[in-house]
């Protein structure tokens, strides 16, 4: 039975949540999956990094509530972060990123796709930046050298878009999508339609680990940007970069305008959309729209997304879920590492064959 020893790159809400899922259920994964994850080495900005050959206690690492730099009291702890190293040379199988999205370059979360790639290690992660922009670059250091790249997180949280898209649609031919794709904003409008201001329903999203560390992607739509870049790319075949997407957030959207809105019995929504055009080119959109309360995408609330695939030979499938959340996006890895042990064990079958 395969153990993988996984690195965790940021220990923040969603890194946390997967330590406590692997403190909880290995058991069940060895049991329905066929595999065991061992934490071998953690690395956070705040929290510093260690490196433990036989593996950490995961429960420990969610439970003990170390200040900062507090891995630095861990033997083979230090009190401060050192990605690199420990993304080249821990003994891990797989590098687990889930560090900050940086929606201009991508970085420092690229490099650490890089690295791990080039040292033959897989990468999973829920982190947009990389994928929205240098995606091309990592799967091919991916494929040059024997590894994967998953990132299914990077859009919906742990609601199987990408993969589900791409497996069990596959041959259906995408020609477009809209969708709300944004749980914090999505979670800001109903909470401004319930009457709360703007600032408090952002906090109330920052709590429930649904925002962005700097929230402003959120509400500003840099977020949906990079998820538009991220479809598109993966289901239309497009090449887009976030600077070629339109992009309009709802930080202007005031509370009369929400009012105004329920009086007509509507509802704004944030959409991310791209469509192919006649001429083949593709083109992206993220912007505030008024949809009638009729609109399958007017009854998402919360932080639930959902997104509507335009097809040719199925028409419109809706799929809908968590898009943003701990323990949801948390699964989202869960869901990578199934996928690579899957891909691995479909190998070894074949060469033994
Ligand atoms: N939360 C969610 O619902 C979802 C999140 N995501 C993505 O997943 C990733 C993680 O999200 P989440 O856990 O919520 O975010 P958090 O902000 O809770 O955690 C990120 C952690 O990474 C640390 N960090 C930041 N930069 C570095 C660095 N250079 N080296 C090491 N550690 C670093 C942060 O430290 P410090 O706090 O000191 O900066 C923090 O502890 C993000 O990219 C996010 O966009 C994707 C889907 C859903
Ligand atoms: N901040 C993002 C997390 C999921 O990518 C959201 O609210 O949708």
């Amino acid at each position: 039975m395969p153990i993988y020893n996984i690195a965790l790159i940021g220990f923040g809400g969603v890194n946390r949540a997967l330590a406590e899922l692997i403190a909880t259920k290995n058991a069940l994964w060895e049991r329905d999956l066929g595999f065991r994850l061992n934490i071998v080495a953690v690395s956070d900005l705040y929290l510093g990094s260690v490196i433990s050959p036989n593996g950490l206690d995961a429960k420990t690492l969610v439970e003990a509530n170390f200040a900062k730099g507090g891995f630095g009291q861990l033997s083979g702890g230090r009190a401060e972060a050192d990605n690199e190293t420990i993304i080249k040379t821990a003994p891990a199988d797989i590098i687990v990123e889930a560090t900050f999205t940086n929606p201009k370059d991508g970085e420092p979360a690229v490099s650490h796709c890089r690295w791990a790639l080039q040292s033959g290690k897989h990468v999973v992660t829920t982190n947009k930046g990389p994928v929205a922009i240098a995606a091309r670059e990592l799967k091919a250091l991916a494929k040059a050298n024997g590894v994967y790249f998953e990132y299914e997180g990077s859009v919906m949280s742990g609601t199987p878009v990408i993969r589900m898209a791409e497996k069990t649609l596959a041959g259906a031919e995408v020609k477009g999508f809209e969708g709300i794709l944004n749980g914090t904003s999505n979670f800001v409008l109903g909470r401004m339609e319930a009457g709360l201001d703007f600032a408090t329903a952002v906090k109330e999203a920052q709590i429930l680990g649904y925002a962005e560390a700097d929230p402003t992607a959120d509400v500003e739509g840099f977020d949906v940007r990079l998820k538009v870049v991220i479809l598109a790319n993966e289901l239309l075949r497009a090449s887009l970069k976030p600077e070629e997407v339109m992009c309009k957030g709802i930080s202007k959207l005031s509370s009369s305008d929400i009012e105004t809105a329920a009086a007509t019995n509507s509802r704004w929504k944030l959409i991310g959309s791209a469509a192919r055009n006649a001429d083949g080119t593709i083109t992206g959109s993220v912007s505030p729209k008024l949809l009638p309360l009729e609109h399958p995408l007017a009854g998402v609330n919360g932080a639930t997304n959902a997104v509507s695939l335009n097809t040719e030979l199925l028409g419109s499938v809706t799929i809908t879920g968590p898009g943003a959340g701990r323990v949801e996006t948390a699964y989202a890895l869960l869901s990578d590492i199934v996928a690579i042990h899957r891909a691995q064990t479909a190998v070894a079958t074949k060469v033994a064959a």
